[in-house]
């Protein structure tokens, strides 16, 4: 769409005291990964097939569906080229802007998510070296799913009921689902796409079962695409979000696999059915501590989609006076809406910094694995766990506080604001819901509190427990030091109330499992325990309302410098141009209600009844 840029945002524009670039540059980790992901931007989003006529939301459960794929296969081709460096982009090691921009493409999402994001990478993780050279062929038929969760059990993993048996006449599994409880459910790209999986399973070696082991099945011919004999497989029905991803259902009848399709890089079974333990009992379950790494940074982006869209909007949209005599002013003038809007930043920027430092954490931790070192998994395994929490659990409040900011028109689908909330609430559940991985966190919190109590040793990084018992924390201070000093206080004070609860409960009599389901609130909520007094909190209210003031004149300029194309956002509030309303008309043209002037049902339901005693 033409047309001059909104004028408020011009001068917005020219207000703003630091150079945008330079901090886009900081976000995507240096200059070059920004050129790099601008040309894959503009290699991508100039596929015109990818562009619909019709939105989205327009389109029937199944048409959803069917454009969803032409869609993700184009996508996918582009990707296997940019894998083959057929596209002449140098270095495309910058991966989230190569999906990020997916958003935009699906106003959805893709639903070869996970024959991307996890099957794939499972693969990678968890099969062995000769394994790999079969399944990760660049021109396999494979499309692929992580086959894990059931209509049963989707938390308490070890509830798991699909069995794998392992039949040594034949030297194959027969997986097998032995009641309707056991059926997968919700798997993304199960009901029509995949043709093949990574189901988690109970395996069985002569009537001796050996807990989840993963393990690949081809679920549909590749030829025909038809289900295979012992296979029944189907999509899940419409959801809140995620509409495009083909979330499905699947059981097995007996079916027969080879032994050499359990994913063996950790464990093994022999021809002879031996059972060749792993390491470390936990390995089975790396792809899902790589995923919640993953969410982390993914999380930050849908941050700063949605603060994108609703600081323009505010920049824009004027309503109310502050002063009776003067003119409207912009919605960004009021502090209030500074309030909701700046912690969205400054929230976007906490996780992308945040979920860096936990990719590379991630990456030196499966280097020591790789060397047989497993020291570091617990407490990686209790920051993953922690983090995908509180960064899925933010980002859909702040999201949804965007939306609310940008009132009634924040309603609209196509401001985008609800699609994002969809996407992101959906992650508060999947890959670990919320509570069950505060506990996995809680748990490991309390083993240390356990070691302080008992005035045993602690690592360097517990150090502030045994700080906090001997009372040595110091005085609050207003400072960034301070804070963090503020926040040991209130992980050590909110710890020892757990776990002295846990004790108390433990000396009436209770089993230690039932004592720390009662604990179980205290556990996952935070208190308040630090040296902080009434006058500081004064003190730092009026600061933060200071630094509300002062950010006030680049808010504009800082989500400029997310660099996100019109195309991604997919938002009448928030495009780059400002031209708030223009957009909103046009976009309510097409809605296929204008179509007619006057609609039939007018003829047939509505007529019949306002002009009955006048006909
Ligand atoms: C098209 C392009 C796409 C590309 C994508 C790339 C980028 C985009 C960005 C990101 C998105 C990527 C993908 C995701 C996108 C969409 C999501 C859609 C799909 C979602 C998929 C799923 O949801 S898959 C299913 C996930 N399911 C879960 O997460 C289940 C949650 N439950 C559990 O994890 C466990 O049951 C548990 C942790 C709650 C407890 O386990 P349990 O077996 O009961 O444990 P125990 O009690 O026996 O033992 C606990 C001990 O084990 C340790 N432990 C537990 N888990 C781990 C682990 N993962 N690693 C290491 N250690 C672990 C725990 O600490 C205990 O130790 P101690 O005994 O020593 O205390
Ligand atoms: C959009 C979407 C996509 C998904 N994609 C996939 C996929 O590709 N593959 C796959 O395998 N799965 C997938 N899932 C499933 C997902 O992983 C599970 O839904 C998730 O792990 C939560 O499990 P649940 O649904 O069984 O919830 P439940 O465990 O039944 O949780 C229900 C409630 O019980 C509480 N609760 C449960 N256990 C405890 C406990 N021990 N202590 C305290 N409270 C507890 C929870 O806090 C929650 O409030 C997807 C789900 C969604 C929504």
């Amino acid at each position: 769409m033409g047309g001059r840029v909104n004028e408020d945002l011009i001068k917005e524009r020219r207000k703003c005291t630091f150079d945008i670039k330079e901090l886009t540059h900081i976000i995507d980790c240096g200059e070059e990964n920004t050129i790099k992901r601008k040309q894959i931007d503009n290699y991508i989003l100039n596929i015109k097939e990818l562009w619909d006529d019709v939105p989205e939301e327009y389109l029937s459960h199944k048409e959803r569906y069917e454009n969803a794929i032409k869609k993700a296969f184009i996508v996918l081709k582009v990707l296997r080229q940019l894998h083959t460096g057929n596209i002449q982009i140098t270095d495309h090691r910058t991966p989230t802007n190569v999906y990020s921009i997916q958003d935009g493409i699906f106003r959805n999402v893709n639903p070869l998510l996970i024959h991307i994001g996890l099957f794939w990478s499972t693969i990678a993780a968890q099969a062995s070296t000769e394994q790999q050279a079969e399944w990760l062929q660049p021109d396999s038929s494979m499309i692929g799913t992580y086959v894990q969760t059931e209509l049963g059990h989707g938390s308490f993993i070890r509830g798991i009921e699909t069995t794998a048996t392992y039949d040594s006449t034949t030297d194959e599994f027969i997986l097998h689902t032995p009641r309707l409880s056991a059926y997968k459910w919700w798997p993304g790209g199960l009901g029509n796409t995949a043709n093949a999986c990574l189901v988690m399973a109970q395996l069985y070696i002569n009537g001796t079962c050996h807990g989840l082991h993963i393990f690949l099945a081809q679920i549909r011919d590749f030829d025909t695409h038809k289900p295979l004999p012992g296979i029944k497989v189907g999509e899940i029905g419409p959801k809140m979000g995620f509409n495009t991803a083909d979330n499905g259902f699947l059981g097995f009848d007996n079916h027969r696999i080879p032994r050499t399709n359990m994913l063996m890089k950790n464990v093994q079974v022999l021809r002879d059915g031996t059972y060749v333990k792993p390491k470390h009992d936990k390995l089975t379950y790396g792809s899902m501590l790589l995923t919640r790494v993953t969410l982390i940074s993914d999380l930050a982006y849908q941050l700063s989609k949605a603060a994108t869209i609703a600081v323009r909007y505010s920049a824009v949209r004027r309503q109310s006076p502050i002063k009776s005599n003067e003119p409207e002013r912009q919605i960004l003038d009021f502090v209030s809406q500074q309030h909701k809007l700046f912690i969205t930043i400054a929230s976007s920027h906490v996780y992308r910094v945040v979920g860096l430092w936990m990719w590379n954490s991630h990456k030196r931790v499966t280097a020591d694995i790789h060397e047989g070192n497993m020291g570091q998994l617990p407490e990686l395994h209790a920051l993953a766990c922690c983090l995908k929490a509180i960064s899925s659990r933010d980002a859909s409040a702040l999201v949804e506080q965007c939306r609310l900011a940008c009132g009634g028109h924040g309603y609209m689908m196509a401001s985008n604001l609800p699609q994002i909330y969809a996407y992101t609430t959906a992650a508060v559940t999947y890959e670990g819901e919320y509570t069950v991985l505060l506990l996995q966190t809680a748990r490991y919190l309390v083993k240390f509190w356990r070691l302080a109590a008992e005035h045993k040793p602690l690592p360097q990084n517990f150090a502030y427990f045994e700080d906090y018992i001997k009372k040595n924390f110091e005085q609050w201070r207003n400072s960034p030091e301070g804070i963090i000093e503020g926040f040991k206080a209130i992980v050590a004070g909110k710890t020892k109330a757990a776990y002295d609860t846990l004790q108390c409960n433990l000396r009436n009599g209770r089993e230690f499992e039932e004592a720390w389901n009662m604990a179980s609130v205290q556990l996952t909520n935070a208190s308040e325990y630090s040296t902080i007094s009434r006058n500081d909190i004064e003190a730092l209210q009026s600061r933060y309302e200071e630094l509300l003031a002062l950010i006030r004149p680049n808010a504009v300029g800082l989500v400029d410098a997310f660099d996100i194309r019109d195309e991604v956002l997919c938002s009448t509030l928030g495009a780059y141009d400002g031209r708030v309303y223009e957009r909103m008309m046009e976009e309510a043209s097409k809605s296929p209600l204008n179509e007619d002037v006057v609609n039939e049902s007018f003829h047939k339901y509505i007529r019949p009844v306002t002009m009955k005693n006048k006909l």
